[in-house]
């Protein structure tokens, strides 16, 4: 049946379920399509739920860093009964996310749809008509075409283990390996990590990431680098990983975790002149695509040198809601984005990154081994490390990277600082509570 909608939005994750609730709120008559899980990836296999199992990791790093200093006995992981925990969480989302959508008034489709020669869109029978569209189908894992590819699982089904296995392998070294292999560690996994170079967590510094090794190699993560895999095959119950070069390892589980790829087919893009590449939807500086009546935001967005994160769909969804409405707006701005490896320690980078300034003679990086300083001394830190870009003109600092237990709180101040161009001066003339991470800032400068 032919429908008229004034917005179809094709994908609920944090920008699509965002973008169908505002509008219809501005009084917009809206249709919602999923074809899996109401509310997207962040609260269902993605941010939420890892943070759920990493509260655990952190528990216990922490009790463990503090033994013999006033803690005693081991502490350790109960994987089925924070599994319960995170089941709390993610099973009840996706139905209520999608009643949250419907109480509001917008139309849900669980199903997938496609467009068609007409510019509709077809899904379960229907063929809705709009004036715009949204596409905010995000991104899901890339599957390495190697032999006994099907024996890969990936953090989808990581996130929802009843037992953790004795022995798991991840194959990939960005940020999902090193969040995964702090939770299997800290569970009592033999984890090994392989990557097919020796630059693990490319995106960051050389020596912050070798320190992230070093951190979870002291605890007994295996990183077997420079090992292509080219084959996984099934022994029993167990698989066995092997290159061409004679590597072999026989794991309860194996996970393939090696990056995420746009989710464009099958959506008939091609029928609405919509372009896309392997990278996403191309849009223009307004989240348009090249057909005028289509949007795209979040992680399906082509944005090769963008990090894919939650806080950025939110501000596409935003955007793109005062674009259909007709609020006047310039060109969408991005703020600095922080970006963190919620790992054990945790990795963090905002602003101007090390490798950059190293070649500018602006600016100047600065580390500081701050293992020793209070806030770290006090719980045990066996390392946390801050380097800083400062603008040496200006007195400002302009970028910052910081690996320790806080550097996902510690990071946030120093986007502040980067975002609002702050000088040494005007941060020391704040008081910040002290003892705390807020109250070192005043010696970065
Ligand atoms: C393991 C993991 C951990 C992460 N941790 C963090 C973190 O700590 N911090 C952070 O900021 N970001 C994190 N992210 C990234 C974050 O989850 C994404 O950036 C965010 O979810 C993007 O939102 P989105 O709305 O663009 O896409 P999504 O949330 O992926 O939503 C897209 C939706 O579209 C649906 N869909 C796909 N194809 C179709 C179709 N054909 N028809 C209908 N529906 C379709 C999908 O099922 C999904 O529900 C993590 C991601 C992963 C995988
Ligand atoms: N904390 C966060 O914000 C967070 C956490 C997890 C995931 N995410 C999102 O999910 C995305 C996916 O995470 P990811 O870790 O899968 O991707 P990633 O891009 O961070 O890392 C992929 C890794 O796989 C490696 N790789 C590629 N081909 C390989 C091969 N043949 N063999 C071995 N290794 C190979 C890459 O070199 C890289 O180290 C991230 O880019 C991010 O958008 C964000």
């Amino acid at each position: 049946m032919l429908k008229q909608f004034d917005t179809v939005v094709v994908g609920t994750g944090v920008a699509g379920s965002s973008i169908a609730r505002s509008l219809q709120a501005a009084g917009q008559k809206v249709a919602a399509i999923e074809n899996a899980f109401w509310g997207g990836t962040c609260p269902n296999r993605g941010c939420d739920p890892k943070k759920i199992l990493l509260g655990a990791v952190e528990a216990k790093t922490l009790a463990d860093q503090l033994k013999q200093t006033g803690l005693k006995g081991n502490t350790q992981i109960e994987w089925p009964a924070l599994m319960e925990k995170k089941r709390a969480y993610t099973v009840p989302f996706s139905p209520n996310a999608e009643k949250w959508l419907k109480k509001g008034g917008v139309v849900t489709y669980h199903a997938q749809g496609q467009f068609n020669d007409a510019g509709n869109f077809e899904v379960d029978g229907d063929e809705l008509q709009a004036d715009h569209f949204v596409i905010a189908t995000g991104l899901r894992p890339l599957i390495l075409p190697i032999e006994g590819k099907d024996y890969l699982e990936t953090s989808n089904e990581f996130l929802d283990m009843d037992e953790m296995p004795r022995k798991i392998a991840l194959i990939g070294a960005g940020f999902e390996a090193f969040e995964f292999a702090a939770i299997a560690n800290a569970a009592g996994a033999e984890v090994h990590v392989i990557h097919h170079n020796d630059r693990p967590l490319k995106k960051y510094d050389a020596q912050m990431a070798q320190a992230m090794v070093d951190e979870l190699s002291a605890k007994g993560v295996q990183f077997d680098f420079n090992v292509d895999i080219q084959k996984v095959e099934k022994q029993n119950a167990n698989y066995v990983l092997s290159d061409q070069d004679g590597y072999k390892l026989t794991v309860n589980r194996v996970f393939g975790m090696t990056g995420r790829i746009p989710n464009v087919s099958d959506l008939g893009l091609e029928k609405v002149n919509v372009t896309f590449d392997k990278h996403g939807v191309q849009v223009d500086n307004h989240l348009q695509t090249t057909n005028s009546k289509v949007y795209a935001v979040g992680d399906v967005v082509a944005r090769p040198s963008f990090p894919k994160l939650t806080p950025i769909a939110t501000l596409d969804a935003n955007y793109v809601v005062n674009e259909i409405v007709g609020h006047s707006q310039g060109a969408i701005q991005y703020p600095v984005i922080p970006v963190v490896v919620f790992g054990a320690p945790k990795l963090a980078q905002v602003g101007i990154d090390t490798v950059t300034a190293d070649k500018d003679d602006r600016y100047e990086v600065k580390t500081l081994d701050v293992t020793g300083w209070f806030s770290y001394m006090r719980i045990n830190e066996p390392k946390a490390v801050v380097k800083v870009v400062l603008d040496k003109e200006k007195h400002q600092i302009v970028g910052a990277q910081v690996l320790s237990g806080e550097a996902d709180q510690l990071i946030n101040y120093f986007t502040f600082i980067v975002e609002d161009h702050l000088t040494m001066d005007q941060i020391k003339h704040h008081i910040f509570a002290y003892p705390t991470i807020a109250s070192d800032l005043d010696y970065f400068g």
